[in-house]
């Protein structure tokens, strides 16, 4: 892969992608979740769910496969709606749309949201019966909160836009395998 011209959500997913050679396969998904401190049984789930749901989008003209291959240079293709918007169509950080989350939903502290705050913001993201879309959202969202909460409940700004960059996938794989407390990501983040 030409790593220059990575755009940010081929660098939210190259983690994933555990051996670099721009696939991600099930077990690779299954791997990158237990290595940021995911339990079997999301990572399993998420290994399915994801691998099933962007095999044959992310490889147009390419015949199905059983083994579900994502490849990480048409991630753009997986885009679902009821999305922020904060990556583009061509997997672009639009940096306008990222700062709007925080102007509009974050009331309590002008760096972070709280769980409701999540909630509404999720909801505003929501397009008319575009139902798939709305629980890719919301499982992607909620994933992120459980994994990256403060010990206040909080979902810090700098978390939010390293998952975007994918750096925080990185940090957490090294947290988790530096130290033993639960969640160590709180402290540095
Ligand atoms: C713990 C792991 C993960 C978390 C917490 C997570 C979280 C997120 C979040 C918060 C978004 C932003 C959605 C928005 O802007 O509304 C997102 C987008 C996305 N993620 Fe992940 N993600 C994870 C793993 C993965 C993996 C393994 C893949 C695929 C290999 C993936 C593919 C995508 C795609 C394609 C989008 C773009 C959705 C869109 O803009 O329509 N993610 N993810
Ligand atoms: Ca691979």
């Amino acid at each position: 892969m030409e790593n220059n011209e990575q755009n940010f959500l081929q660098k939210h997913v190259v983690f994933f992608d555990r051996n670099k050679d721009g696939i991600i396969y099930p077990s690779e998904t299954f791997q990158g979740f237990r290595a940021i401190g995911c339990g079997i049984l999301l990572s399993s789930v998420a290994a399915v769910f994801i691998n099933v749901g962007l095999s044959s989008k992310t490889r147009p003209g390419k015949s199905f496969s059983l083994h579900f291959p994502i490849e990480v240079k048409n991630i753009q293709m997986g885009k679902h709606g009821s999305d922020s918007g904060v990556y583009d169509k061509e997997g672009r950080f639009v940096a306008s749309k990222f700062e709007e989350i925080f102007a509009k939903h974050a009331y309590t502290h002008p760096n972070a949201l709280t769980s409701n705050e999540l909630k509404t913001f999720m909801k505003s993201n929501r397009e008319k019966k575009d139902y798939g879309g709305w629980l890719s959202g919301y499982v992607e969202w909620k994933i992120l909160f459980s994994l990256c909460k403060d010990k206040n409940g909080l979902l810090h700004k700098d978390t939010i836009r390293a998952a975007y960059d994918g750096s925080l996938f990185e940090l957490m794989e090294k947290e988790k395998s530096s130290k033993k407390h639960a969640n160590p990501l709180k402290s540095t983040i």
